[in-house]
């Protein structure tokens, strides 16, 4: 029975296919169903056409609406055809014939190439080429590069690029699995990198890794590359998929990502790193898949993050990948604040308290309670002090706090200081009890606490009663079976222990995405301090799948030459080295204004000049630093009869019009066009989120970065425009990047 898949290349078009196309698509897709081959080849609506002058005979279009038609690979044997592309009926045609469709030797995949390009270009680069041994692959010697499903032709047209520059010339037009090897190796991966990350993790992605590969087999090749071929069941999922057009992460992970969302099982806890945009979430949401899978009676899973926005992201994430109510049902998505404050509430002995959530009367009481204690004036740094160091480590008594280690902190505390400043965190503990208030750290260590059973007030034994006044043993206490947390970067020691208190030891226990690069709160943690275990258990994604190449590079140069230290152990250093994206678009817009005003004004004729090109309101994002900036820039834009909304946690998705918010609201979402707004200095780095250098050293760099990561996530929040303003003096973050300051 013949039918036709889908390619990733076509997904990636159909956000912006007409209605009428889509109707042409589930038709056709219908007609590939219905009929035989020789019916298929036969029918007059479907015109299944070979080329005149195609490069690859198995190249062939079909008709899909009025002046539109797709184009599809055809097997020479076997039933399953591929939708590659739908275009307009000479688009579709110029595309098509300079197309040729090879199976990978190694990887088996398909693999379609720009033949004609390709050849064009050579033999031009091969006339500027520089000596062999002064080419970008000429250290690899061919039978390393054919070991990595590298092929003669692709070969003859590599060996002439002299620089990564080149090959970002000829990279478009290369097979896909050749194109990711060739661009490893020329970002200095070695050839055993590149196997065991780009290469090894297509083998055991493919169906049916069978060896060796028949590179005549197209039938079976299309079957084994499921990162790029969608085998469509029926017209339900085929309408799904069309109605969801930026859903292609639902099907087509990359092998990276596959691996490790699917890897069976991992021994302990596991993490996933990598820049902005490196499907991170997405391999979250499939674990979380993954893992509802083999759930036993009674186990449930817990999918959290940091705010209240991203949970509404992964809620929607989970609706779309999980299609069975009574599974979905089984995983809590909430932050890390709301489960530490669900524990407690649960508790037997609790009395209501409410939440201290203003940093300016947090500052007021520690103010007192400086002052209290004979330590006026420091009231910062005890703050500073209690966050990092006591309740980072636990702290309950003046003993624990004098034997206690410091580290990540730039003050020395001399013997007889400490005694006053357990007082004064006793001062403020106190008051805070006193007046029925609690912040959401102590909620966090209180409810790990409960949940390991050592929080004092419990039954005087540390042991906790379940309703019938049985004492609960630990493994009864930890809700869940497994625990996936995003946006790990910025969670705070006690949130870690709360995390690490729910859910029993063992496999699979904790997932943990993250970014260093993203810290943008002043959170220390070492996972391995914390006694979470991931090495050998880590994996790091380079590929971008959200912004184009353009936006990315400039965006990194925001952070280039700034070490930045791992998730895993604070000392030592992440990197970007070879993150990247094959998305490519226009340079960032950067705008100096001469006032705020004709900095609003510059935006509003942003936003027109990106509805103009056809981008809805809502997928447009404008942040700046400050909440006043935000409520000006609303003002202005309503004046401007421009629809806005502000992006707090109560705002409604469905809701027509731009979303305004600050850079910190911004963290793990995505728009298609962003503007970053406000971009001065006074703004980034801000004097008030700064430590004083006089008061730790240590902590006022760790504050600086922060803010500097946070002008990085708002502007790796673009997918396709970016535009970044300021007036008065720029960021100084941007004139040291460079970044279109002169
Ligand atoms: N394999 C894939 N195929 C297509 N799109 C993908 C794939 N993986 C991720 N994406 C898309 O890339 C974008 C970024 O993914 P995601 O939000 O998971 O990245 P992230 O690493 O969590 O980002 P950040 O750290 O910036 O929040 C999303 O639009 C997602 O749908």
């Amino acid at each position: 029975m013949p039918r036709l898949a889908l390619s990733l290349d076509f997904f990636s078009q159909i956000a912006k296919l007409q209605g009428s196309v889509r109707q042409g698509v589930q038709a056709a897709w219908a007609k590939f169903d219905r009929l035989t081959l020789d019916e298929l080849f036969k029918d007059p609506g479907l015109k299944l056409e070979s080329l005149k002058n195609a490069r690859d005979p198995r190249i062939r279009t079909i008709r899909i609406d009025r002046g539109i038609r797709g184009v599809v690979l055809a097997p020479d044997s076997g039933d399953t055809f591929v939708l590659l592309r739908v275009l307009p009926h000479d688009k579709a045609i110029d595309w098509a014939v300079k197309r040729k469709a090879t199976v990978n030797a190694v990887t088996g995949a398909v693999e379609l190439r720009d033949i004609t390009t390709l050849e064009a270009l050579t033999p031009a680069y091969e006339t500027l080429a520089p000596a062999p041994e002064q080419r970008l692959f000429a250290q690899h010697s061919d039978s390393d590069l054919n070991a990595l499903g590298i092929d003669t032709t692709t070969l003859r047209q590599a060996r002439v690029l002299s620089d990564a520059e080149q090959l970002e010339v000829f990279a478009p037009s290369f097979p896909e699995d050749q194109r990711e090897v060739l661009e490893y190796l020329a970002m200095g991966f070695t050839v055993e990198d590149v196997w065991r990350d780009v290469v090894a993790p297509r083998l055991s992605a493919a169906a049916t890794p069978a060896r060796p590969v028949d590179t005549d087999d197209f039938d079976t090749a299309i079957r084994r590359t499921g990162t790029r071929v969608a085998l469509v069941t029926g017209p339900e999922e085929l309408r799904d998929i069309l109605e969801q057009p930026f859903a292609a992460w639902r099907i087509f992970l990359h092998p990276a990502q596959r691996k490790v969302a699917y890897r069976p099982s991992y021994s302990g806890p596991a993490q996933v790193t990598g820049g902005p945009g490196t499907g991170k979430t997405v391999v979250a949401l499939h674990r979380v898949r993954h893992l509802l899978g083999g759930l036993r009676e009674g186990d449930r899973i817990l999918l959290t993050t940091f705010t209240n926005a991203l949970v509404g992201s992964l809620r929607s994430g989970i609706e779309a990948l999980v299609d069975d109510p009574s599974l979905r049902e089984r995983v809590d998505i909430m932050t890390v604040d709301a489960f530490a404050r669900k524990v407690v509430d649960q508790a037997p002995d609790v009395t209501p308290r409410s939440l201290l959530t203003y940093n300016q009367q947090a500052a007021n009481r520690w103010n007192a309670a400086a002052e209290a204690v004979g330590l006026p004036g420091a009231g910062a740094f005890l703050a500073q002090e209690y966050k990092h160091v006591v309740l980072a480590q636990d702290l309950t008594s003046l003993r624990e706090y004098e034997a206690a280690p410091r580290p990540g902190r730039g003050s020395r505390v001399t013997p007889g200081i400490k005694p006053l400043v357990w007082q004064a965190v006793e001062h403020f503990t106190a008051g805070l009890k006193r007046d029925g208030v609690v912040t959401y750290l102590q909620l966090a260590a209180e409810a790990a606490r409960r949940l390991d059973g050592t929080e004092q007030q419990l039954d005087g034994t540390g042991q906790q009663l379940d309703g019938t006044g049985q004492r609960l043993d630990g493994a009864e206490r930890r809700p869940y079976r497994h625990i996936v947390v995003d946006e790990a970067q910025d969670l705070h020691p006690a949130q870690w222990r709360l995390l690490r208190a729910a859910v029993p030891e063992g496999p699979d226990d904790l997932f943990i995405a993250g970014d260093p690069h993203q810290r943008i709160y002043d959170s220390k943690v070492s996972l391995k301090a914390l006694g979470i275990k991931v090495s050998g258990r880590s994996t790091k994604m380079r590929r971008n799948y959200r912004s184009t190449q353009q936006i990315l590079r400039w965006s990194a140069a925001l952070l280039a030459g700034r070490p930045i230290a791992e998730l895993e152990d604070e000392n030592r250093t992440d990197s970007l080295l070879g993150y990247r994206s094959a998305l490519h678009g226009h340079r960032p817009h950067v705008y100096a204004a001469a006032d705020e005003r004709d900095e609003f004004e510059a935006a509003v004729a942003q936003i027109q000049s990106w509805t103009a090109l056809g981008v809805l309101p809502e997928e447009i994002g404008i942040s700046t630093r400050f909440h006043k900036t935000c409520e000006a820039l609303i003002e202005h834009l309503t004046a401007a009869g421009i629809a806005s909304v502000p992006l707090t946690s109560k705002a409604t998705r469905p809701k027509p019009g731009v979303r305004v918010g600050t850079m910190h609201a911004f963290k793990g979402l995505e728009f298609r066009c962003v503007a970053v707004l406000g971009v001065h200095d006074e703004a980034l780095p801000l004097d008030s989120a700064i430590t004083p250098a006089a008061m730790d050293s240590v902590q006022h760099a760790a504050d600086l970065l922060a803010e500097r990561c946070l002008l990085f996530v708002a502007c790796t929040r673009a997918r396709d425009g970016l535009h970044v303003s300021w007036h008065g003096r720029p960021s100084p973050f941007l004139t040291d990047a460079g970044v279109g300051v002169e």
